[in-house]
């Protein structure tokens, strides 16, 4: 039987309102994720792409959501695990990439910091070793002069290579999934590639799994293996991405296909230069 790195069966997702209601976000999400896997999640604004990872990162409000279902790494049970615990897995072994990398930083401390206190909140290197690491792997994805960068406060970067920190800050801990959600969207188009080549070489070295959010059809038939398209907090269609853009088989994503964007990797004149 296959190893699944992370199984979703039957999430569910609601969120009580202000009468004390509680309103249905997502629904019978299921699916599976293997080691090295890139599994891409498409669909229009408000499909609930979002409150799905949210869920894997057990980052809802208790007091307000219901998750139910099982969320299981290597097959350990996440759902209702105690916030201890899961402070522990995020970040170490299940990474999150947001679309706006300012948001992973405190404006009021340097890169280097920041970075080398991730390291040490889940390692036992000392500071000296934790900064070593984090230029290392800087280096390893050929980020310009690390020792610098560390120095330096967020603003003081672009949000490109903001975002290529934040994910060699993942990098540095070998996650088994990194969850990023619509990871290039705000950036143009150079630093969207520099960044989705990046994702793709931790997968290679590492066997990270990426669990890929985009409204971007582009960047999802360059990168994933497999993808699943949900509407309306369900999933409609999950298929590989050759049968899925070759032979959509749901009406939605027949829909969403006529209106696919185009990001050819391989084809722009880029190298994997920095
Ligand atoms: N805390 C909340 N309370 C009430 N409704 C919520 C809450 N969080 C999300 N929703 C609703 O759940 C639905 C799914 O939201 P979600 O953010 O997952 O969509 P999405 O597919 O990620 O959209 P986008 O692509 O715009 O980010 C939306 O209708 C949203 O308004």
């Amino acid at each position: 039987m296959e190893q699944f790195i992370l199984s979703v069966s039957d999430l569910q997702v609601a969120v009580k309102n202000k009468e004390g209601f509680f309103t249905t976000l997502v629904k019978d999400i299921n699916f599976e994720m293997k080691k090295g896997q890139i599994l891409g999640v498409v669909g229009e604004s408000g499909s609930g792409k979002t409150v799905t990872s949210m869920s894997i990162l057990q980052l809802h409000d208790r007091k307000t959501t219901q998750v139910g279902g099982s969320i299981k790494l290597h097959g350990r049970e996440l759902n209702g695990i105690g916030n201890n615990d899961m402070r522990n897995i995020r970040g170490k072994d299940i990474a999150f990439i947001m679309q706006n990398p300012m948001n992973a930083f405190s404006p009021v401390f340097t890169i280097g910091h920041q970075f080398v206190e991730t390291i040490q909140s889940h390692t036992p290197l000392k500071k000296k070793q934790a900064k070593e690491l984090a230029i290392d792997v800087m280096k390893s994805v050929n980020l310009p002069e690390p020792d610098k960068l560390l120095k330096k406060y967020p603003f003081q970067l672009s949000g490109g290579m903001l975002q290529r920190v934040v994910i060699s800050m993942a990098a540095c801990l070998h996650p088994s999934v990194i969850i990023a959600d619509e990871p290039t969207t705000a950036l143009d188009l150079h630093n969207q590639l520099l960044v989705l080549r990046l994702l793709d070489k931790i997968r290679t070295d590492y066997g990270t799994s990426i669990l890929l959010i985009s409204h971007d059809l582009g960047v999802i038939s360059e990168m994933a293996d497999d993808v699943i398209v949900m509407k309306q907090g369900r999933i409609v269609e999950k298929a590989n991405v050759f049968d899925l853009f070759d032979h959509p088989q749901h009406e939605y994503t027949k829909k969403l296909l006529k209106t696919r964007p185009t990001l050819y990797l391989q084809k722009q004149p880029y190298t994997y230069q920095f």
